[in-house]
């Protein structure tokens, strides 16, 4: 393990921000930090990168106890989602930055820093000052330079996170693929579900300063561990007081089986391939179903329609007593 968190907890005044926290990081692979605004995300990775000091608990770094060593001792690379760049040096001398004053010998640092900036697509871009560098590049900058000083871990708040969609996107496919070349144990902070599923070899799921699941992007989207964590990660509806994604209900215009739940369609949207029906029962819930045009053109289903739903096999079904409509999209 790269990372072990062990018993962490963090207040803020009354507040508790962190609680008896637990989460072992593995070496080499990329981390996501997930969970709504307010959870605690930051607070950890600070912890973790020790520009916080936590009440209790431990953190272990490659094996030595990092808990009260100082920031800049943990060999932890660090970016923010607003880099704060030395706007009078050149893209080359904010990525030499951290070797120069290490007074590394000129021709490592000038190769060390043509390597980073190739990594990072940015070679033409050497001599430019940061204020000629679009926000994306301006990113990507960011992390050559917190790569220079080869940490053994990368840790990112929301990289991407002032950026608009589009280039958040561009971006996060280009760090899937930096993280395959270079392989540097990285955690990243998130409140995007896309964006963790996508990029991630595991997820932490963090919710009011606690840690409500740990597993591959798979594990906590398919065997999620609580309504928390199911309606974190993708959509759910309700259908016979279950929750349920809505693409993992059945329809049919007749009552092929003896549970299935009768309704009348309300409301049916077409938003590309995909069809999205509103159905309410006969008990009066109101579920949300996805299925493709084409199922949907089979079966013929229009407002008005009567229908019976049942979950399909295999379904991630899970007793609810609470609304579980509050998950954050972005
Ligand atoms: N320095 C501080 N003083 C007081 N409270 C703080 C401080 N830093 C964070 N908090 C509180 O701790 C809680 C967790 O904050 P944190 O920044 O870790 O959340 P987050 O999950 O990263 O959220 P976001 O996605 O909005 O950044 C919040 O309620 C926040 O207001």
């Amino acid at each position: 393990m790269s990372i072990e968190v062990k018993g962490v907890t963090k207040r803020f005044g009354d507040f508790v921000a962190l609680e008896d926290v637990n989460v072992s990081i593995p070496t080499g692979q990329l981390t996501a930090l997930l969970g709504p605004s307010g959870g605690g995300k930051s607070t950890l990775l600070r912890v973790i990168a020790g520009l916080e000091s936590s009440d209790a608990g431990t953190i272990e770094i490659e094996g030595v106890d990092a808990t009260r060593l100082a920031p800049q001792k943990r060999n932890v690379g660090f970016v923010f989602q607003h880099y704060a760049a030395f706007k009078h040096m050149t893209v080359a001398k904010n990525v030499a930055f951290g070797l120069e004053i290490r007074k590394k010998p000129k021709d490592e640092v000038r190769d060390r820093v043509h390597e980073l900036l190739k990594l990072v697509h940015l070679e033409q871009f050497a001599h430019r000052l940061p204020s000629q560098l679009s926000g994306g590049q301006r990113q990507r900058m960011a992390l050559a330079r917190a790569l220079a000083v080869e940490p053994s871990v990368l840790l990112l708040d929301e990289p991407f996170g002032a950026l608009d969609a589009k280039v958040r996107k561009e971006l996060r496919d280009w760090l899937r693929r930096l993280h395959d070349e270079v392989h540097v144990t990285t955690v990243f902070v998130t409140h995007d579900q896309e964006e963790a599923l996508e990029v991630s070899d595991e997820i932490v799921v963090i919710n009011n300063g606690r840690v409500e699941q740990v597993g591959t992007p798979d594990q906590l989207y398919d065997e999620p561990a609580n309504d928390f964590v199911m309606s974190f990660l993708g959509e759910v509806t309700t259908l016979g007081g279950h929750a349920i994604r809505p693409h993992d209900i059945e329809v049919s215009t007749s009552p092929l089986l003896d549970h299935a739940i009768e309704g009348t369609v309300d409301r049916v949207l077409r938003i590309g391939f995909e069809v999205r029906l509103t159905v309410h029962t006969l008990d009066g819930e109101e579920v949300m179903v996805q299925l493709t045009r084409t199922l949907s053109n089979g079966l013929g289903v229009r407002e008005g329609s009567t229908v019976w739903l049942t979950p399909l096999a295999g379904a991630t079904v899970m007793p609810t007593a609470v609304s579980v409509g509050g998950h954050a999209r972005t």
